[in-house]
């Protein structure tokens, strides 16, 4: 039988993943998994729980048990409620990006989310973004994307976000901060951020989220990327 089919957008922060990967999802009619939402919410339930995030054996138990749901609540990104509280605009900072890429870097707080990860893979189809959804946790998926941009574009695009969040931050350090990411995320030793040998490679650097979800999109066979009659 035909597996379900996946596409995979891996890329480093700030690079429209997230943006992209919600719109193909809509118009494709197929799930969505959000997997830095997980990691995010991870770190952020080991603080309230006030464990050590570099205790890779207590983070990866708080994995275990926190609870995470993905709700969606009208147009824009689905709310993300963490051990029953909404936590969707706390997980959107930088600091819990920063906690996030610091316990994704413990193998068994990514063993203790594989199986979660695995169960969005539901029919007619699934858009994963992250940074090994197509090397480590969707090796067989048919189509595969890696979204990348330029640094200082990236750190515009967050710092802009955030602006129209009602948060004030700086730009120099949020470039600081999404390089710090990106050597973090891509330097670590399990799972590192980098393209799977059999993705198609997109610079969005200067290029219009429209025009990227379009290049997305083609990377599809053009019977999945007909609207669903139903
Ligand atoms: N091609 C683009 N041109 C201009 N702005 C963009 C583009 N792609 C994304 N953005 C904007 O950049 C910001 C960050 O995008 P998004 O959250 O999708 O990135 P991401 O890769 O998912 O980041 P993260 O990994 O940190 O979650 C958003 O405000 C989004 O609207
Ligand atoms: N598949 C994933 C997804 C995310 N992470 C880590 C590394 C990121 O810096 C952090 C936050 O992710 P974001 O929400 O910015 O996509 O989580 C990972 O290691 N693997």
């Amino acid at each position: 039988m035909p597996r379900i089919p996946v596409l995979t957008i891996d890329g480093p922060s700030g690079s429209g993943k997230g943006t992209v990967s919600r719109a193909v999802a809509e118009r494709l009619g197929w799930h969505y998994l959000d997997s830095g939402a997980l990691y995010r919410a991870v770190g952020l339930a080991a603080a309230w729980e006030g464990i050590d995030l570099s205790d890779a054996g207590a983070v990866a138990q708080c994995a275990a048990r926190t609870e995470i749901r993905f709700e969606t609540q009208g147009a824009g990104e689905p709310h993300v409620i963490v051990n029953g509280k909404d936590a969707t605009r706390q997980l959107r900072m930088e600091t819990a990006g920063a906690a996030a890429s610091a316990i994704a870097a413990h193998p068994p707080v990514r063993a203790a989310l594989v199986d979660l990860q695995h169960r969005f893979r539901r029919a007619p189809g699934l858009v994963a973004d992250g940074r090994d959804m197509g090397t480590v946790i969707f090796p067989d998926a048919p189509y595969k994307v890696f979204l990348t941009a330029s640094a200082e574009e990236r750190a515009k695009r967050r710092h802009k976000q955030l602006k129209e969040k009602g948060v004030s931050v700086n730009l120099d350090s949020l470039l600081h901060e999404i390089a710090a990411r990106d050597e973090r995320d891509a330097g670590r030793a399990v799972a590192p951020l980098k393209p799977a040998e059999d993705a198609v490679l997109l610079d969005s650097t200067g290029t219009p989220i429209t025009e990227v979800i379009e290049r997305v999109l083609s990377v599809l066979p053009e019977k999945l990327r007909q609207p669903r009659q139903d």
